[in-house]
């Protein structure tokens, strides 16, 4: 850990969905910090309230109790810049009927809309260019949605979420409805991305390989209401590679991470 303020801080936050008596408590005395860089996955069993916390990140949706912060400024303030942070869906919803290149730079058009952009348009277009190569999507600029197969769309989704260069990146499930050797390879594609632009990210899996494979920290939710029931520190080398999920100690996590999810997590019944 570093002595600087966390980048994004949860303070007993919670969500309760509805305003009658048929409520659905979502997000029950979370508490967490997240440091400026870091790689956090949250794990939790399936409707648990993951994107919940997401969309609370995102200022999308607000807390019924607690706060969020980033950088220190509550995300419901009024003067609160949502575009801090990139979202990444469970599908990639591009506009079918607009260019890879224009789904790309569609939140550029809406912040150039709403009057806050920083540089000029030429600079994202060259930036959405330049993330299209890297996630090797060079020559598809001008292909439809319909032309490029579900991995190739997710990437797609993924430069979507970075074109203007937000801080926080968050990422719901991004990859669950790929093959696993697509999932694989953009998880190491997303490493690089992560390594080379210093974003800090918040992704959400209920994969526990993956969440491992991937984070500096893992947060394991219970059963919903999620409340977090352990902070897994990830001390593995990086880069990450095949040679990682052989080791000892990634298999010990993986162990340590699953007994918790098993015997921890608070029943619904
Ligand atoms: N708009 C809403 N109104 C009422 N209840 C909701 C709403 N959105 C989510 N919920 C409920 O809140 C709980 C948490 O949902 P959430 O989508 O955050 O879980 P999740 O862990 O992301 O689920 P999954 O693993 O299936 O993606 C669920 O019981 C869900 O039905």
């Amino acid at each position: 850990m570093t002595d600087k303020s966390p980048i994004v801080t949860y303070s007993d936050v919670e969500k309760r969905y509805g305003t009658d008596e048929d409520t659905v408590l979502a997000v029950e005395e979370f508490s967490a910090d997240i440091e400026e860089g870091e790689f956090v996955s949250i794990v939790g069993p399936s409707g648990c309230g993951k994107s919940t916390l997401l969309h609370l990140t995102a200022g999308i949706l607000d807390p019924t109790r607690g706060s969020v912060t980033v950088n220190g400024m509550n995300v419901q303030s009024s003067v609160y810049e949502k575009h801090n942070v990139g979202l990444v869906f469970q599908k990639p919803v591009l506009l079918e009927w607009r260019t890879i290149l224009d789904n790309v730079l569609l939140p550029v058009e809406i912040m150039d809309e709403n009057g806050v952009l920083t540089e000029d348009r030429s600079h994202y277009e060259e930036r959405a260019r330049e993330l299209l190569s890297i996630v090797d999507l060079g020559g598809f600029e001008d292909a439809y949605p319909r032309e490029l197969s579900g991995g190739m769309q997710q990437r797609a989704s993924i430069c979507r979420s970075l074109v203007y260069d937000p801080p926080i990146l968050l990422m719901d499930e991004p990859f669950g409805a790929l093959d696993k050797i697509t999932r694989d390879q953009l998880n190491d594609e997303l490493l690089s991305i992560w390594a080379a632009t210093n974003k800090t990210v918040l992704f959400v899996t209920h994969n526990i390989q993956e969440a491992i494979y991937l984070s500096d920290r893992v947060i394991v939710l219970s059963d919903r209401p999620a409340t977090a029931l352990d902070t897994v520190s990830v001390d593995l080398a990086r880069p990450r590679n095949e040679e990682t999920l052989a080791h000892d100690a990634y298999q010990d996590i993986v162990a340590q991470v699953t007994e918790t999810m098993e015997l921890r997590g608070r029943s619904t019944s």
